[in-house]
């Protein structure tokens, strides 16, 4: 995550909070892990599997120990002022776009220094100005409360391992670890991004499905060189031993590009390419605030994995290209959008979307949207996946139980209600005429003509 991100949501957790919800401020750092499997597609009441990260995380930049020694060093004990705390002084909704915040790099303190700075333009006006150390006091306050110490130790964890594979991974191509938008993109959809208008992106785009976005992305010598680089990576993970994460909890074949060093990068891929687009076509799961990611690739074939279960993904939006190699079936199954409530539930017929990857081509779909991969029934499959998260939304959806904005079985039931309610509020006048008027219950219904319908 971005430390304007966590900051954000921070700010938008606490601002939940003092608007009247009971629920204290979660830490919106740890997803929940449901693991459930499923295993027919086209059944409509079969179980669907939500998958997530191995390492049961989905945020290891938002607090981290500078000196990345895991010491934790609060800043030293208040002398004898008095600091304000979060209970006397709330935190503002937006940030103070003009104001400069400090530099806290110089500090010892157990969250990124960076962060400290993001979080300060939410201070409340009257502490905007005063001592950093009463600054940081303030704020160190609030973060605790979203990181518990056993979160922080496993955030330490993580970092130490990555930083093990990157003090020792020899990469390949060197060229993949900074993003060079014109050696990795192919023309039409720089174009579509640097344009970054909705008629843009759809000029390069079809949508075989409401919510499902295909459009040429890659270009053959990037596929050719990352897939390289992956099997760099793995046979050095093989002759060193190293112990490495698989990329998910269903896939056991592919890597976490994140681990060896592309973070960076697909950072910016997040930033400066999904998000535009994110921003236009998925604004209500939080397509605009998009800040984290899970970037890792999918390996499939004989030896590999063969297909993947029906489920949901642990992202926002996600990004999913092919990069090669050669190979028949893998077909992606799409059945519809649905919040954790209803999952489960039945596929409309218009929902059923079935697709074929092609090298190159990426697929951009919500996390929630349901889908599977159907069996690569020849050669050998890898696919770059990107499950982009928005700590925001996240952190909102806490306290805003209506889907209906992007889950399609709410949207149904929406409807329903609206409809029953209709038909009451007919009934009663229905009646109304009926009893006030001594109109007959025959010339109330010709009165109000569609009240048949109900
Ligand atoms: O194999 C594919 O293309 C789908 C992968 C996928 O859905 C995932 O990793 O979440
Ligand atoms: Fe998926």
């Amino acid at each position: 995550m971005s430390q304007d991100g966590a900051a954000a949501m921070v700010s938008a957790s606490l601002t939940a909070t003092v608007t009247g919800t009971a629920a204290a401020a979660g830490t919106g750092i740890v997803p929940a892990t449901v693991d459930r499997r499923i295993s027919e597609p086209q059944s409509p009441a079969t179980e669907i599997r939500n998958v997530n990260n191995n390492n049961g995380s989905r945020n290891d930049k938002s607090i981290t120990n500078k000196n990345g020694n895991g010491t934790l060093m609060p800043p030293p004990p208040p002398p004898s002022q008095v600091f304000p705390t979060y209970s006397s002084h709330r935190l503002r909704l937006n940030p103070s776009a003009d104001h400069k915040p400090d530099s806290y790099e110089d500090l010892q303190l157990d969250f990124s220094p960076l962060l400290f700075s993001s979080l300060e333009r939410y201070l409340p006006p009257t502490l905007l100005n005063s001592s950093r150390e009463t600054k940081v006091h303030y704020m160190r306050e609030i973060l605790l409360r979203y990181s518990t110490e056993s979160e922080r130790n496993r955030v330490q964890k993580h970092r130490e391992y990555r930083q093990k594979i990157i003090s020792n991974y020899q990469p390949l191509h060197r060229e993949l670890y900074i993003m060079q938008a014109s050696n990795f993109f192919v023309p039409s959809f720089l174009k579509a991004v640097s344009e970054n208008t909705e008629e843009s992106f759809r000029s390069i785009m079809s949508e075989p499905s409401p919510g499902v976005f295909a459009f040429e992305m890659l270009q053959p010598r990037f596929c050719e060189m990352l897939l390289a680089e992956v099997e760099n990576f793995e046979k050095w993970v093989h002759e060193t031993k190293f112990r490495i994460m698989r990329p998910n909890t269903m896939n056991k074949y592919g890597a976490v590009l994140d681990d060896f060093g592309l973070e960076t990068m697909l950072d910016k891929l997040m930033e400066e390419f999904i998000r535009p687009m994110s921003r236009v076509f998925f604004p209500e799961v939080g397509g605009a605030t998009l800040d984290t990611h899970h970037g890792f690739v999918v390996e499939y074939g004989m030896d590999r994995d063969v297909d993947l279960g029906f489920h949901v993904d642990d992202s926002e939006v996600t990004l999913n290209v092919c990069l090669g190699k050669q190979f028949s079936g893998g077909e992606l199954f799409f059945r519809g959008v649905r919040c954790e409530k209803h999952v489960n539930s039945e596929t409309q017929p218009e929902e059923i979307l079935d697709y074929s990857h092609v090298p190159g081509r990426a697929v951009l779909h919500r996390g929630r949207h349901r889908h599977g991969a159907r069996a690569t029934t020849s050669g050998h499959r890898i696919n770059l996946l990107l499950w982009c998260r928005s700590s925001v939304f996240r952190e909102l959806r806490k306290y805003q139980k209506d889907c209906s904005g992007w889950c399609a079985e709410c949207q149904r039931e929406k409807k329903e209600r609206q409809r029953q309610s209709v038909a009451a509020t007919k009934l009663v006048l229905c009646y109304l005429l009926r009893f006030h008027f001594k109109i007959s219950i025959m010339d109330a219904f010709v009165f109000l003509p569609s009240i048949r319908n109900y």
